[in-house]
């Protein structure tokens, strides 16, 4: 079920931000200043999502150096900015160095008291960015509690190109999927359509946050989305800086799901892998 304890709708703020290649001081100081105007603007959020490897971007040659250690550095502002403004932050995805010794490209999501509740590593590495000579991937799929109990799936970027993943967070409880992206020209059409789709298929709220601007030789395109459970889109960006906002409404998810019974009318036997 997704329920939300308030009266009103679960209002989100995607922070779709220029990301500064290699220098996570900068990229830093610059969310913070774009969360801050998210939290004052005219509607408040419940819940903020920036985009991917936000941190760093694609500085991949040097992300031994510069990846976040143990994810301290993030976690050590995010969590009192969340506690602070009473917002749920999904911290889209940054560069995390772990006790391994590899770094993985993983989400934090923490609570409105601060309180980290989930913490996901991207499962499908990306082969055209070359991700997978740099980084190392995750090896689970991750579902957490928002606020006011709407229960919410993890995908980062490349993430979505995969059905599989969005229907078994969906079949776990998910209501929502929150995707963090680098997404670049020339595919904006592959990234609104399959956004859509898994909202569709999975009649499911999809918030996706893109990046903008360039970085070597990719152009990232914004267009952050947030879509309906039927497949609507409520919010789109244009391809600059800027917030985009709308209200999640609880009730619809079960609503949809009760117009098209495709969560009953499945059949798992007949589907071989
Ligand atoms: N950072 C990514 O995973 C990019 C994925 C992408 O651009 C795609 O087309 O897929």
């Amino acid at each position: 079920m997704l329920t939300n304890h308030k009266a009103h709708p679960f209002n989100v703020a995607l922070v779709q931000a220029h990301i500064e290649l290699g220098n996570p001081a900068v990229n830093r100081n610059h969310m913070r200043t774009l969360m801050e105007q998210a939290v004052t603007g005219a509607q408040k959020p419940d819940l903020i999502v920036l985009p991917e490897m936000w941190n760093t971007g694609y500085a991949l040659d040097h992300i031994q150096e510069l990846a976040d250690e143990g994810g301290a550095e993030t976690r050590a502002w995010i969590a009192p900015f969340a506690a602070t403004h009473q917002v749920n932050v999904v911290a889209g995805s940054i560069a995390e160095k772990k006790s391994d010794g590899h770094v993985y490209n993983t989400m934090l999501v923490f609570d409105q008291t601060g309180a980290e509740v989930a913490s996901y590593s991207k499962i499908h590495l990306f082969r055209l960015m070359e991700e997978e000579k740099y980084l190392h991937p995750g090896g689970e799929k991750v579902l957490f509690t928002l606020d006011g109990g709407i229960q919410a799936g993890a995908s980062i970027c490349y993430d979505i190109r995969f059905p599989e993943l969005a229907r078994s967070l969906a079949l776990s409880g998910a209501n929502l999927l929150i995707v963090p992206a680098e997404w670049p020209h020339p595919r904006l059409h592959h990234w609104r359509t399959l956004l859509t789709a898994r909202a569709i298929e999975n009649q499911m709220y999809v918030i996706a946050c893109n990046r903008v601007g360039r970085s070597g030789d990719a152009d990232f395109f914004g267009h952050s989305l947030i879509i309906d459970p039927w497949g609507e889109i409520i919010a789109e960006g244009g391809e600059q800086e800027e917030i985009i906002t709308g209200g999640l409404e609880p009730a619809l998810v079960q609503d949809v799901r009760g117009r098209i019974p495709v969560f009953e009318d499945r059949r798992p036997s007949m589907y071989d892998r």
